[in-house]
């Protein structure tokens, strides 16, 4: 079994629950409040600002160049691609772009990002990848799943956001990034391939947290 098969299946409980949770259940259904999937737009465009920056630093890290353009373009799809459908939404939502870039991050927003910027810039491109792969591939996966719930992809509010994370677009980024790091793990011995895993263990469980503080729009008071 590869390697990155094998950190999905040591996730495979947390990555169960992101599935189910509410939050991801109710993009689905299209019955969740409006009020907490504008919350959430604003905390992840936060996070993507900082998403990108782990992308920029996959460019520093690369060890060819092949790998720094892919890095380099995934950048730019964050900035213009995901972010854009966030600013479209936002719009469409009747949030303004300074509301976008100045709302205050939420504690999970900033640990999250913090978190994935600390691992890129302390490790290797491997530590890097650890981090960001529970992003990209967990959206794919709910993205396909929400896909098949009838109705899901034609629904008035949500339909776009499943949309866009359906798109093949989306799976081919992960699709890449397993791949990228399958190949760094091969050289990994024992202890650096279970701190890969704790890394990915980490992120998946904050992709949870992610979804439970939207679902409640946390604040700091
Ligand atoms: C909390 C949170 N986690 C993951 C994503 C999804 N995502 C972030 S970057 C990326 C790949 C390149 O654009 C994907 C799929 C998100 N939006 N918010």
């Amino acid at each position: 079994m590869s390697f990155t098969k094998e950190l999905r299946q040591k996730a495979n409980s947390i990555w169960t629950a992101n599935h189910e949770h509410a939050f991801v259940q109710e993009i689905g259904s299209g019955t969740l409040d409006i009020e907490a999937f504008k919350y959430y737009m604003k905390q992840d465009y936060l996070y993507l600002i900082e998403y990108a920056r782990v992308f920029a630093l996959g460019v520093v890290k690369a060890n060819d160049l092949n790998t720094m353009a892919t890095f380099a373009a995934y950048l730019q799809s964050t900035l213009h691609e995901e972010m854009s459908l966030h600013r479209s939404y936002a719009q469409r939502l009747g949030i303004t772009n300074e509301e976008l870039e100045h709302t205050i991050a939420a504690p999970t927003t900033i640990a999250y990002s913090s978190y994935m910027i600390s691992e890129a810039q302390k490790g290797s491109l491997a530590h890097l990848i650890a981090a960001i792969l529970p992003c990209a591939w967990s959206y794919s996966e709910i993205g396909k799943r929400l896909a098949t719930v009838p109705g899901a992809l034609e629904h008035p509010q949500y339909g776009e956001w499943v949309r866009m994370y359906q798109d093949d677009e989306f799976e081919a980024i992960a699709d890449w990034l397993c791949a990228k790091l399958d190949e760094l793990a091969i050289t990994l011995g024992e202890a650096e391939r279970k701190q890969l895993e704790d890394i990915f263990l980490t992120s998946s469980r904050f992709e949870y947290l992610f979804w439970d503080m939207s679902y409640q729009q946390s604040h700091w008071e």
